[in-house]
């Protein structure tokens, strides 16, 4: 694969491969000090080119910024679109701002840095195509934009049970504040919901008309009700206000995701390269299927720029049990090891933790509306986008940054 992205609806999403990875698998985003390296403050021709330098022996990072930024399309004004991006410094965000950003459009990241990171969108800083923003949705904000893609939210069921009332409140205060926008500005509206509105579902897979079985009051409803709601006040703000929306239930993801983010792709990764048992959750017979991050920001601009205003599911219909996902990481991170001649012995073992309330004991998404309406299916395998991640945090590892 040389490319991620492609034309539809007269939208072209499509950037180089290369191009991308140099940025979001930037080998040298952070590298330890060395005996040669130069001591803090002190400048060589590499640090003025863009080097930060993490000095192990004072846990200490000198940030730098990017003397060049990575070249982005020349747009003719009239194609550039100024783009919102609510929750732009979290993972999803970042890719997405990323590819919009090369495109040549003009992003505007609005964060609060709860569970989003500067350091992803950092390359940004400081081109005249960008601009980052601290603010928390649940406060109303005021710009001009043509598309607002409102992703702000945490995602990882730890990080949104950690303040269950703050999720609801930015689930639904955020999406209120965001739609105001919209319908001031004339913009169109795209909003991040989830397959988490499926709950535990009693279709499989799940399609975009079932309605779902979710828990109102368990541990998962600060997040699952959330969006459920944020969609009820997209279509109310559609239906009386005539704002044009588009609603994307995005199925479990994965790519460069924080190491300690808590969700299972990074988990298992993680565990494996420290040599750490892997943890199941439950018996590990519970199902999800995983799409690669590429595919999800290939279907998100795709839907910004079609005219479907249904909700779309965006997501793998590859479904694996738990335990057989914690057997398929382990022998791909043991075959780059083994490429790597840094193999361990013993081999990783898996051990079995409590299920979490309420986990969800299947899901597979229905991506039928998908193909038909965007052209879109996932392009990345399992293997792919999973060999990538663990090579992405093997490298992280080496630098001294996780
Ligand atoms: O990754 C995502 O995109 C999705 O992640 C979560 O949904 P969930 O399916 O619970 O995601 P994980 O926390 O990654 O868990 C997946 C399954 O693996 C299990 N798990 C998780 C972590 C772990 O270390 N071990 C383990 O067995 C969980 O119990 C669950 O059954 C979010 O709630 C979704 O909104 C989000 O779309």
């Amino acid at each position: 694969m040389t490319t991620v992205g492609f034309e539809r609806f007269g939208f072209d999403s499509e950037v180089p491969l290369d191009v991308l990875r140099s940025i979001y698998l930037r080998p040298h985003y952070v590298r330890s000090a060395n005996a040669t390296s130069p001591k803090p403050g002190e400048k060589t021709k590499e640090e003025l080119e863009s080097d930060a330098i993490y000095y192990p022996d004072s846990q200490s990072i000198s940030y730098s910024t990017l003397t060049r930024f990575p070249p982005v399309k020349l747009v003719a004004p009239e194609k550039r679109k100024r783009v919102l991006v609510t929750g732009g410094a979290g993972f999803v965000g970042s890719h997405l701002v990323d590819r919009l950003m090369l495109l040549g459009h003009e992003v505007t990241v609005l964060d609060n840095f709860f569970t989003g990171s500067k350091t992803t969108v950092g390359h940004w800083v400081g081109h005249p195509n960008f601009e980052l923003v601290r603010h928390d949705v649940v406060e109303p904000y005021m710009t001009e934009c043509d598309q607002i893609y409102h992703l702000a939210c945490p995602a990882s069921p730890p990080h949104y049970q950690f303040n269950s009332v703050k999720t609801v409140k930015t689930s639904f205060m955020g999406t209120l504040n965001m739609l105001g926008l919209a319908k001031r500005t004339k913009a169109r509206f795209l909003i991040t919901s989830t397959s988490e509105v499926y709950g535990d579902p009693e279709v499989h897979p799940q399609h975009e008309e079932y309605w779902g079985n979710v828990n109102p009051i368990g541990p998962r409803a600060c997040y699952d009700e959330g969006k459920r709601v944020a969609e009820t006040l997209t279509y109310g703000y559609h239906r009386q206000d005539g704002v044009d929306v588009r609603v994307a239930r995005i199925f479990n993801t994965y790519g460069t995701l924080n190491p300690f983010d808590g969700r299972v792709v990074s988990n298992f990764i993680m565990q494996a390269l420290r040599g750490e048992d892997m943890t199941i959750y439950g018996d590990g017979s519970q199902t999800r299927s995983f799409q690669y991050i590429h595919d999800l920001v290939d279907g998100l601009i795709a839907l910004m720029n079609s005219d479907e205003t249904r909700p779309v599911n965006i997501g793998s219909s590859d479904e694996f049990t738990i335990g057989d996902f914690a057997l398929l990481v382990r022998e791909i991170v043991e075959k780059v090891q083994k490429e790597d001649g840094t193999l361990p012995t013993p081999r990783v073992q898996v051990i079995y933790k409590p299920l979490p309330t309420n986990d969800p004991q299947k899901r597979r998404a229905d991506t039928t509306r998908a193909k038909q309406v965007l052209e879109w299916q996932p392009r990345w395998t399992v293997r792919m986008g999973v060999e990538e991640m663990v090579r992405y945090y093997k490298a992280k590892m080496a630098e001294g940054s996780i």
